[in-house]
């Protein structure tokens, strides 16, 4: 099943950068982009799981915004992002990644991202370690962030009050100095940066649970760390995340952040 759905999706992505990279419609603001291959690829992936596991439940960015529940319970259930980097397959930038996070007991038991036009399967269990493409992952050993590269995002959210203090924590960051700060435009991606050492830390307030469940198991599984921007343990359905090599690292990040706390993934649907 999974090599079958694996192949089609590549196709599926491959064909639409060439052919199709139209805006569909937008979502939480202008620049929250959907295209039909997002939504096409959600569909291809609900479907095949559920021809083998119909009792299963799932939680997919696009179903999601179309009015289905974000609520992770202890059931079996499959965590979605079609297209992780929507915004970057829109414009050919070439970190686009199809993310999966499989989790029971609220628990992720696997997570796959494939970063289709790097053509690489990060893969995770748990227990079992972390892996690109067959190979194994291992974040970066550096204790000290002014050696560091930090990663980091902006979302879509362009409320005065949330880019005042991203802003405000991204230039305490970059005068810490840290050697670096990068944007993916894919948290997905960007945890497999951390997970594969090339990168030290990934934060960002504003993610969904849909962008980071895969890659919060990539991370700990290549023997990183997860915390919540306040510095207690991640909630991923916070919209809230620091993924780091080591605890050292992410603390300090810790100390350098304007934190502000978005409406939760979980959060009960305004009444209509
Ligand atoms: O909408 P998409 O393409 O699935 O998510 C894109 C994205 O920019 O939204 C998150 C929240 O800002 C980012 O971390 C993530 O990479
Ligand atoms: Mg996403
Ligand atoms: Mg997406």
């Amino acid at each position: 099943m999974y090599v079958c759905m694996y192949v089609c999706i590549d196709q599926m992505v491959r064909e639409a950068l060439r052919d199709d990279r139209k805006v569909m419609m937008t979502k939480s603001s202008s620049i929250d982009l959907v295209t039909q291959t997002d939504q096409k690829v959600e569909q291809l992936i609900i479907k095949s799981v559920k021809e083998k596991f119909p009792t299963h439940r799932f939680i997919g960015e696009e179903s999601v915004a179309a009015g289905e529940p974000c609520d992770l319970t202890d059931f079996p259930t499959w965590i979605i992002d079609p297209i992780d980097g929507t915004t970057n397959f829109v414009h050919a930038f070439p970190f686009v990644a199809v993310s999966i996070g499989f989790c029971v007991n609220k628990q992720c038991e696997f997570g796959v991202v494939y970063s289709c036009l790097q053509d690489q399967m990060f893969t995770a269990r748990r227990g079992r370690g972390a892996f690109c493409n067959g190979e194994p992952l291992q974040v970066s050993t550096e204790e000290d962030i002014s050696r560091s590269i930090i990663a980091t995002e902006f979302g879509s959210n362009r409320e005065t009050e949330a880019i005042d203090r991203m802003f405000s924590s991204l230039r305490k960051i970059v005068c810490i100095p840290v050697q670096g700060v990068r944007s993916a435009g894919s948290a997905a991606v960007n945890m497999c940066l951390v997970a594969s050492g090339c990168v030290e830390a990934y934060y960002e307030i504003g993610i969904h649970v849909w962008d980071v469940a895969a890659g919060s198991l990539l991370v700990t599984e290549a023997g990183g760390v997860l915390m919540d921007v306040e510095g207690g343990v991640v909630d991923l359905m916070s919209r809230r995340i620091i993924a780091a090599n080591n605890r050292t690292l992410a603390e300090r990040i810790v100390k350098e952040i304007d934190s502000f706390s978005p409406t939760r993934d979980d959060a009960p649907l305004p009444k209509q």
